[in-house]
Formats: structure tokens, C-alpha cells, sequence
């Protein structure tokens, strides 16, 4: 037997995407005279090829012999051990949305993942969005189940959409409150795959390594499970959201408000905004008070971060799968203790996941973990606009942001906030001089403290209550990814030799 290139390659059968006979162009390669006269059989064997940065490729040898039997012999029992990889997708629903980000969502689809997915033999049922919500709520109609995954092409938006529609139905189907803000709900083992074609794509940035689509689609195909902490935001025992990255308020929450008027602008309208938010500088008042996560290891503060097999996650989920045993006998929550905040803050950050996005590849908390049952709560304080830009800047390099004296980070499995206008109204709802929105405070008219409330930025959707209940729903949902590998060692001797052969 020959093969073509690649002349050494060892690939795992998880790794293989697909194999199929193929007509063997004799003029492809140079081979001996003899076999030139002979008929020959050949297979091919498409796989995964590890690229640099996270990146995966779809690569391919083919194999070729003039035994027949010996060709058909291989093919059968590759095909064989790829039937029995049981956790890979045959049949998948896929939504698109054709206006997020640069508004390539239906391309990207068509030209890179869809002939992958045909190759891989999954079967496919596309919906192209028709307005906001429209998958979200169709997810409530269909036959959810006879589906081995649910994709998403578009943005951070978009997988928010996905994730309420699918959380949302398997409460409804086992019927859970959704309302009920103490409730244990069901996880959701339909896997959610993400193709990113949006502004941020932080959930696939930070689950996958990189924001690349055919690394993604190949995820999906090779069947890869991530399980996910979703945190549930209520307001006064109404549901309001769920978030799996960012939940903040001030600074990041003014962005969004901001940028959603500049639609058009596409990704762009982030940097637009952001500059503008630092230039406004507001600050906002308002209360936190906060159950620290106890139970999980790990802290905000670590040097390593979560990378493909955590411990630290793989220990939460064995600690969910006995509570879950024990349901009913005892609920530890309510004897814990509540520490209490007040302050006056410029963001509000709870991060479910490091937020790892190509604007900022370590993230909003380098260290927070994707499937540890808590969330990393950051506090940053009113301080100047040259120390906030400081901080600001320390996303993108290197340098520690939690390392300034106006920035706390804990580690949380609930809070709440409360801002100080709505707890003045609350205690005085009559008080007609404190509702008056959109305006500075009286006191100090260049002081930026604004007695306007921020909104909150809930995974790139707006929220505008002032007053929530957020809580952490350890490993919730699951997602087509491994979280982020560890970088290769043969990578790095690979560019060591590459740097040796310069030199
Ligand atoms: N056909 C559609 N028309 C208008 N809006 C849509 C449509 N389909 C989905 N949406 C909405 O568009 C919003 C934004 O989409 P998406 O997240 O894909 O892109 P983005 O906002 O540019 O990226 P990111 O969320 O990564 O910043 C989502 O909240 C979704 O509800
Ligand atoms: C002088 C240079 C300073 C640079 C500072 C860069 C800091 C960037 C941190 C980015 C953190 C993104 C967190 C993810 C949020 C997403 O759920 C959300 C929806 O996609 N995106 C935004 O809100 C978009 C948020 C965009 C912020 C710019
Ligand atoms: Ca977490």
C-alpha cells in the first residue's frame, strides 16, 4: 500500500473527520512503472490538522494499492471505529443570522462549514433568521430532541438567543419556574455548537481558543463536549436573563447602550462607543452584596488558567452530579454568609469565563474558570480617567488589571445590586426630585456622578433594571468545544528549531 503526502502523520481516529474511496489520479504522484500499469484502489482519510493559535484545518492523505480487497478491507474498518466515536453529531439544527457582524454570517456558512458538515455525512436543518428572537422562539416549537446539537452562526447575541430558547424549553418540558429564582433547573444536554460571524464572539473565543469558523466547525464534528456555568439574572422573582460571559454594568453597559444606535457601523461601532463611554467617565452608586463561592477551588488571582481537562471544573461537576443525588435532603443555600458593598463604581463586572475576545486575548478574568459553578465579580471603584485607561490598557498586555487599589475581584456563586437611585426610590417613592432621569447630580454638576441609572450589558444585550439577583447554575448547558488547549509542546520545539535554523 502508498499513500500520498503528508510521508509521516500519526492521527488519532478521534481526530479522523471522514474516509472515502476516491478515484486514484495516477499523475498525482510519482509512482513505479509497473503500478502505472495496474488499476488502482484508494482511499482518502480527511482530519484534523493542528495549526498555530488554536487554528484547526481539514487536511487529507490518500491511500492507494492495487489489492482491492486490502483498500476495501481499510476503508470498512476506519468507517467502523468513526461509527463507534459516539458522541459526534449526526444530525444537527442550524440557525444563522445573516446581520451579525460584518453581516457575513450566511457566506461564512455556506463556503466553510456546510461543505464540512457534508463531508462529515451530518445532516443539517438551516434556518436564516427573520428578525430578533426568531430562533429563540422557534426553539419552543420544534422537535428539540430528535436533534443531536443546535448551531449558531452569528455573534455573542445570537448564542444568547440559542441558549434562552433551549434552557427556556427544557424548563417548560420539566416543568420549572423559570421565574423562581431559587429554582434547580434541568441542564440542558442538547450541545450548542458556535460558528462565529459576530462583533466579539467571545464565547467561542474563550471556549475554543480562537474566533475562527472551520476551527469551530471541525469542534462540532469531531463531536468535543464543554459543559458551561450559566448565571440566571431575576428581578423581584421575575426572570429576566441568563448570562454565560459578560454581566456588566457602567462602563461596559453604557458601551452597548451607545453602540446599539450605530448598528450599522458593524464591529466598529464598539471601538466608537468604548472611546466615547471613557471619555463620559461616569461613575454609578449602588450596593452589591455577594455569597462568596466557597465550595469551588481556585481564586480570581491565579497565575494558571482554565485549559482543556480543568481539574478545578472537573471536580465541580463531580460535586454537582452528588448533589444532584442528594436533591431534596439538604439546601446549604440561605445559611451562608452575605458580604455587603457599597460604593461608588465606574463597572460592575460578573464573568462567568474569562471573556477572552481577539480585543482583549486574556480577558476580563484571566483566571475565571468555563465549568466551576461560580462566577468572578469585579468591582472597579470611581477613580481618575488616566488610572481607568490603566486599567483598561492592562487587558491587552500582559500586566495584572486586578493589580490597582480601586479594583476588587471575588469569586461568587450569587449576588445581588442595587442601585442607589432605585433603593432612594424605594424607600421614598414619592420623592419626586430623586426620579428625575438623565440628569447629573445636583450637588456637584462636573463631579460625573450620575443620577441616572447604567444599564446592564447582559452577553451583549441590554437590561435595564437597576436592581437584580444573579446566581450561578453550575454547568447548565454544554457546548460543541474542549475549552482551550494548552499549547503544544512539538509548536513550541517546532518554532524553536524554526528560530534556530534563522539564527
Ligand atoms: N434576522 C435578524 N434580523 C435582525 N436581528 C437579528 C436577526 N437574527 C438575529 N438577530 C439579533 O441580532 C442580534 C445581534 O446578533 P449577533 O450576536 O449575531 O451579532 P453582533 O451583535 O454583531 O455580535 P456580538 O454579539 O458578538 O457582539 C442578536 O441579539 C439577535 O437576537
Ligand atoms: C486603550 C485600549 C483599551 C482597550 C480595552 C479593551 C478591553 C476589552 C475588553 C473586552 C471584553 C469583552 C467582554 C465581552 C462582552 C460580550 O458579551 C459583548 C457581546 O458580544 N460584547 C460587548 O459588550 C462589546 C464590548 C466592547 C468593549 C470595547
Ligand atoms: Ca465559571
Amino acid at each position: 500500500m502508498g499513500w500520498t503526502e503528508p510521508k509521516n502523520c500519526f492521527v488519532p481516529i478521534c481526530e479522523i473527520i471522514a474516509v472515502e474511496e476516491t478515484e486514484f489520479n495516477k499523475k498525482q504522484r510519482n509512482i513505479g512503472r509497473w503500478q502505472k500499469m495496474a488499476k488502482l484502489h484508494a482511499f482518502t482519510v480527511h482530519y484534523v490538522k493542528k495549526a498555530r493559535n488554536h487554528r484547526w484545518r481539514c487536511s487529507d492523505a490518500t491511500f492507494w494499492s492495487v489489492d482491492e480487497h486490502l483498500c476495501n478491507q481499510w476503508t470498512q474498518a476506519l468507517k467502523e471505529l468513526l461509527e463507534m466515536q459516539k458522541s459526534r453529531p449526526k444530525q444537527l439544527l442550524v440557525y444563522i443570522n445573516p446581520y451579525g457582524g460584518k453581516r457575513q454570517g450566511k457566506r461564512i456558512y455556506e463556503q466553510k462549514v456546510a461543505p464540512l458538515f457534508s463531508l462529515a455525512s451530518i445532516s443539517t436543518d438551516v434556518v436564516i433568521t427573520e428578525h430578533a428572537n426568531h430562533a429563540k422562539d422557534n426553539l419552543f416549537e420544534v422537535n428539540i430532541y430528535k436533534y443531536d446539537g443546535v448551531v449558531c452562526v452569528g455573534g455573542d447575541g445570537m448564542f444568547s438567543e440559542v441558549m434562552h430558547g433551549l434552557i427556556g424549553r427544557m424548563q417548560k418540558d420539566s416543568g420549572i419556574d423559570q421565574n423562581n429564582p431559587k429554582a434547580s433547573l434541568v441542564q440542558c444536554n442538547i450541545r450548542i455548537g458556535i460558528i462565529p460571524a459576530g462583533s466579539t464572539d467571545c464565547i467561542c473565543y474563550s471556549t475554543v481558543g480562537i474566533s475562527d469558523p472551520v476551527t469551530s466547525a471541525l469542534h462540532i464534528i469531531v463531536g468535543d463536549c464543554q459543559p458551561l456555568d450559566v448565571s440566571s439574572v431575576h428581578h423581584n422573582n421575575t426572570f429576566l436573563k441568563y448570562s454565560v460571559s459578560l454581566l456588566g454594568y457602567g462602563f461596559y453597559g453604557d458601551i452597548l447602550k451607545d453602540s446599539e444606535k450605530k448598528r450599522w457601523m458593524g464591529p466598529m461601532r464598539y471601538d466608537y462607543s468604548g472611546f466615547k463611554t471613557f471619555l463620559s467617565h461616569h461613575y454609578y452608586e449602588g450596593t452589591i452584596a455577594y455569597q462568596p463561592a466557597k465550595h469551588t477551588h481556585g481564586s480570581p488571582r491565579d497565575q494558571e488558567s482554565c485549559r482543556t481537562g480543568c481539574y478545578i471544573c472537573k471536580q465541580s461537576g463531580k460535586q454537582l452530579a452528588e448533589q444532584n443525588k442528594e436533591r431534596g435532603l439538604k439546601h446549604e443555600e440561605g445559611e451562608e454568609e452575605w458580604k455587603v458593598i457599597k460604593g461608588k463604581f465606574l463597572a460592575i463586572n460578573a464573568v462567568n469565563m474569562s471573556c477572552a475576545c481577539p480585543r482583549s486575548p486574556k480577558g476580563l478574568s484571566p483566571a475565571a474558570h468555563l465549568a466551576d459553578g461560580s462566577a468572578d465579580l469585579i468591582l472597579v471603584r470611581k477613580c481618575s480617567r488616566f488610572d481607568f485607561l490603566r486599567y483598561l490598557v492592562r487587558h491587552t498586555n500582559q500586566d495584572d488589571q486586578f493589580d490597582f487599589p480601586f479594583v476588587d475581584v471575588y469569586r461568587v456563586k450569587c449576588f445581588q445590586f442595587t442601585s442607589k437611585l432605585s433603593e432612594d426610590n424605594e424607600s421614598n417613592v414619592m420623592d419626586i426630585g430623586k426620579k428625575r432621569f438623565g440628569q447629573f447630580c445636583r450637588d456637584h454638576p462636573a463631579c460625573c456622578c450620575n443620577i441616572v441609572n447604567s444599564t446592564w450589558n447582559c452577553d451583549g444585550e441590554t437590561l435595564d433594571s437597576s436592581a437584580i439577583e444573579v446566581r450561578v447554575h453550575c454547568q447548565l448547558i454544554k457546548l460543541f468545544a474542549r475549552g482551550i488547549e494548552e499549547d503544544c509542546k512539538d509548536e513550541a520545539a517546532h518554532s524553536q528549531s524554526s528560530i534556530e535554523q534563522l539564527l
